[in-house]
């Protein structure tokens, strides 16, 4: 196969949930090889409810298109980038000065009173404008959660290691769906801008719910970009920075970026959904003793997903 007719493997979930020890194990290989391999992996049959999904949606669209001083009445500059609206331009990638061509939501964990970590996440706000917009993103934000424990399962069994090790740090975790408007071109341009400039995602895993428009594309380990296209129903699977260190570099986390629009003609507006999963704030980032060897020592000192996740903040301009 040519370098650039490469494309990330597509797998189905529902094997590994119900389906037969030659599917499920089936499932577990793909799945493990694709994440060392590309960093990225398409899942189907993820039980994720499709016409929520397009409920999301609609109201997404609804929100980024109220006037501009509405929507950012719902910023929280107490928890930057965190919950709320964040405003377009504001985040720019690690290392770069130009903001990003887009704007966001940020929905995070709901946590009962009296529970550790619920000062710490914060409270969510919610556009009242847009009254369905709390139960949607909040009911996919459970059903992407469920999903993702049980990748995670999955990657576990790919290691031969307890079932839930991943899945176990991640209970409680602060995740987070950001709902994404890239607006055309035409409407709204800075110079130099890229609608997501390349980056690695903080986290351990994120699940994408298929974006609106292309213009996702991936940098395989032998420097190539590749798209990363996807049907309607289908989930991208990405591992980050803390899967990586937790990995001790084993499963590498993998830039992305997306692409402008390569004309005016195809000029349109992007919706995107990310779900990052997080594990819980205490939690100690430190290699698996199975990935620290000889030949692959400690890349990095231990440090809690909390102090990961503020360092990470700061170099994207959002925590002083
Ligand atoms: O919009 C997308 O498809 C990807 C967005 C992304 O990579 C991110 O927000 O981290
Ligand atoms: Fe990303």
């Amino acid at each position: 196969m040519s370098r650039s007719a490469r494309r990330i493997p597509t797998v189905n979930l529902s094997h590994y949930r119900s389906g037969t020890p030659e599917e499920r194990a089936r499932f577990v290989q793909v799945f493990g090889d694709a994440l060392k391999e590309f960093g990225f992996v398409t899942v189907e049959g993820h039980g994720v409810d499709d016409a929520l999904i397009r409920r999301t949606y609609t109201d997404v669209e609804r929100f980024f298109q109220l006037p501009e001083s509405t929507k950012t009445r719902y910023a929280v500059p107490e928890r930057p980038g965190q919950r709320g609206f964040m405003a377009f331009g504001q985040e720019h990638a690690k290392n770069r000065k130009v903001g990003d061509m887009k704007e966001f939501w940020h929905v995070g964990r709901e946590l009962p009173v009296g529970h550790p970590y619920r000062d710490d996440y914060g409270p969510n706000v919610w556009p009242e404008e847009v009254p369905t917009f709390r139960t949607n993103t909040l009911t996919l934000y459970r059903e992407l959660d469920d999903a993702a424990t049980v990748m995670l399962q999955a990657l576990a069994d790919y290691l031969g290691i307890a079932r839930n090790t991943f899945s176990d740090m991640t209970v409680d975790g602060n995740s987070v769906l950001r709902l994404i408007h890239y607006p055309p071109l035409k409407d709204r341009f800075i110079p130099g801008g890229v609608r997501a400039a390349e980056h690695e995602d903080i986290n351990f895993i994120t699940l994408l719910c298929e974006g609106t428009s292309g213009g996702l594309e991936l940098l395989t380990r032998d420097g190539e970009w590749i798209p990363v296209d996807t049907l309607r129903g289908q989930i991208v699977v990405d591992s980050g920075d803390m899967l990586s260190r937790v990995m001790n570099g084993v499963i590498p986390s993998t830039t992305h970026r997306v692409v402008n629009p390569p004309s005016t003609e195809q000029d349109t507006v992007r919706y995107s959904m990310p779900f990052f999963v997080h594990p819980y704030s205490d939690c100690v980032l430190k290699p698996l003793p199975q990935t620290e060897t000889p030949d692959n020592p400690a890349r990095h000192p231990p440090i809690t997903a909390d102090a990961f996740l503020k360092q990470r903040l700061r170099e994207l301009g959002f925590l002083k």
